[in-house]
């Protein structure tokens, strides 16, 4: 289910819209034009990206339209009536090739291919962009996240510091990357996430007494019960009174879950309260941890032998510290049948032209081993080139290969199943266990190789000669 549902056309950038119609009042409306979407610098300095956000993109693109208030602002905006009599009957009929969502990619390789007419291919550039890269970056920080707490419990409890409506993409994107529940209730009702809850100091602060606060919380939540043992003193105050309720509804044959510690040392005060709760027969209650959480604070609690069961990670998550902006792009890469290239003054930034495919190359472990682009007519391709060093090559004629991009949607159809992020989740788990560990290391991790065929490189070589001789 996607969030936007009114006003979709206009989810754009005005320059999308006036390009729209030079390409309308220039005759070249039924062009058929190529766009590549890709990124080319890895989140957070790491190895790796997590690809999310696809399916609400489709939903959205579904029902990209304007409507009758849309296209009088438009009109008062400066846009032309001839075009937006083409604008009220306009409906997204493009084709779009995509890896799926989950899938774990590198840097400048094409992840998703939009094939239509100029004009629908150009208006969904900001928007693809818009839910591409923000997914991609959240779901990126989960799967980090994950990698450090192993099979552990993992809550999202971000949407109070995201980056306002973003949260509602966030928590779905969270949990594509391996977040196991969210906070956030208005996620999982449209996505179909499982839901979590403790407290707030706010309910303990309400009591005259902790003690009374935890008990009217467990006698109202007998099943559902963590409570926060650090509104006044951990060890001396919160556990305490936190193992007399869990034995009172111990006599009622309930088992309390867990307790929260939310400041303090976590290493020091969760092997404490794990001391305190085994003495008092409760090590089936477990020990939650929460407060400005991420991988490198998890993988130092690790390390010291903190004795956590779960955790709730808010603010680093869902704003995708330090990363703030995946770069994904947009660029096009063929019109008419015609392959088209944009040069830059940096030369890892001239784009690839034409029509591509993207394969995977396994090795004899079924690990990942390289990652090709080739033209998409070409079967395949004996050996894989660096984009810009020919002398830097590797053959890959005895790997077993895999295409990752597929057909999502034609004529303004969904091709693929609507999936709930968890079950998107279980498919980035597989793909997670075929990334050899280099890649994954949070400081200067492996840098995994992408190659471009022979015959690509020459379409682009023959282009930039011929860029090159027109400016002289
Ligand atoms: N043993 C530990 N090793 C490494 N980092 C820790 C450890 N214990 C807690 N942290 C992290 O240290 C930071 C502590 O932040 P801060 O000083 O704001 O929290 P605090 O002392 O609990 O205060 P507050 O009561 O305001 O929350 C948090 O990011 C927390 O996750
Ligand atoms: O630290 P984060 O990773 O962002 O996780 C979310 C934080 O939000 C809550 O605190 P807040 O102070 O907002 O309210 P509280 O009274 O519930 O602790 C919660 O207790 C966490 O500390
Ligand atoms: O349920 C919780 O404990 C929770 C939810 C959001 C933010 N902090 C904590």
């Amino acid at each position: 289910m996607n969030t936007l549902t009114d006003n979709t056309g206009l989810y754009t950038d005005y320059y999308e819209l006036t390009m729209a119609q030079g390409y309308f009042l220039s005759g070249k409306k039924d062009e058929q034009t190529v766009f590549d979407y890709y990124y080319r610098t890895n989140p957070y300095s790491g190895g790796y990206l997590v690809f999310a956000g696809l399916q609400d993109l489709l939903e959205i693109l579904k029902n990209f339209r304007y409507n009758e208030a849309n296209i009088e602002f438009l009109r008062k905006s400066g846009l032309r009536n001839e075009f937006l009599d083409y604008l009220k009957e306009f409906r997204f009929t493009a084709t779009i090739y995509s890896v799926k969502e989950g899938e774990i990619v590198f840097p400048n390789e094409p992840i998703v291919r939009v094939e239509g007419n100029i004009i629908e291919a150009q208006l969904v550039e900001t928007l693809l962009l818009n839910y591409l890269n923000f997914q991609s970056l959240i779901a990126t920080k989960a799967c980090r996240i994950r990698n450090v707490i192993g099979d552990k419990e993992f809550s999202d409890f971000g949407l109070r510091r995201a980056q306002g409506l973003g949260g509602i993409h966030a928590s779905r994107a969270a949990v594509i990357g391996g977040a196991n529940t969210t906070s956030n209730v208005y996620s999982a009702f449209n996505y179909d996430i499982p839901l979590t809850g403790t407290q707030a100091h706010s309910w303990i602060q309400s009591f005259d007494y902790e003690l009374d606060a935890f008990r009217q919380y467990a006698n109202i939540n007998p099943d559902n019960t963590v409570l926060l043992v650090d509104t006044y003193n951990t060890l001396r105050s919160g556990v305490p009174n936190a193992i007399k309720v869990a034995k009172e509804l111990e006599a009622e044959g309930h088992k309390m879950i867990g307790i929260r510690l939310d400041s303090g040392d976590l290493a020091y005060l969760s092997q404490k309260a794990r001391k305190m709760l085994n003495e008092a027969g409760l090590d089936y209650v477990k020990i939650i941890a929460s407060n400005q959480l991420n991988e490198y604070v998890i993988k130092s609690l690790n390390e010291q032998g903190a004795q956590l069961d779960g955790y709730g990670i808010g603010t680093e998550l869902v704003t995708g510290k330090d990363t703030g902006a995946l770069d994904g792009v947009y660029k096009l890469v063929q019109n008419n049948g015609v392959p088209r290239l944009k040069i830059s003054e940096n030369i890892e930034k001239i784009t690839m032209p034409g029509k591509k495919k993207l394969v995977r190359y396994f090795d004899e472990e079924g690990m990942f081993f390289r990652d090709g682009v080739l033209l998409e007519n070409e079967e395949s391709t004996s050996r894989l080139f660096h984009a810009f060093h020919s002398h830097k090559n590797t053959y890959v004629t005895n790997y077993k290969c895999e295409e990752l991009t597929h057909k999502v949607m034609e004529n303004g159809k969904v091709l693929i199943e609507n999936q709930s992020p968890t079950e998107i989740n279980a498919y980035l788990r597989k793909r997670f266990a075929q990334l050899p560990d280099g890649h994954k290391r949070f400081i200067s991790p492996h840098i995994y190789k992408v190659g471009f065929s022979e015959n690509l490189l020459d379409v682009r070589d023959h282009l930039l000669m011929d860029i090159r001789s027109k400016i002289r």
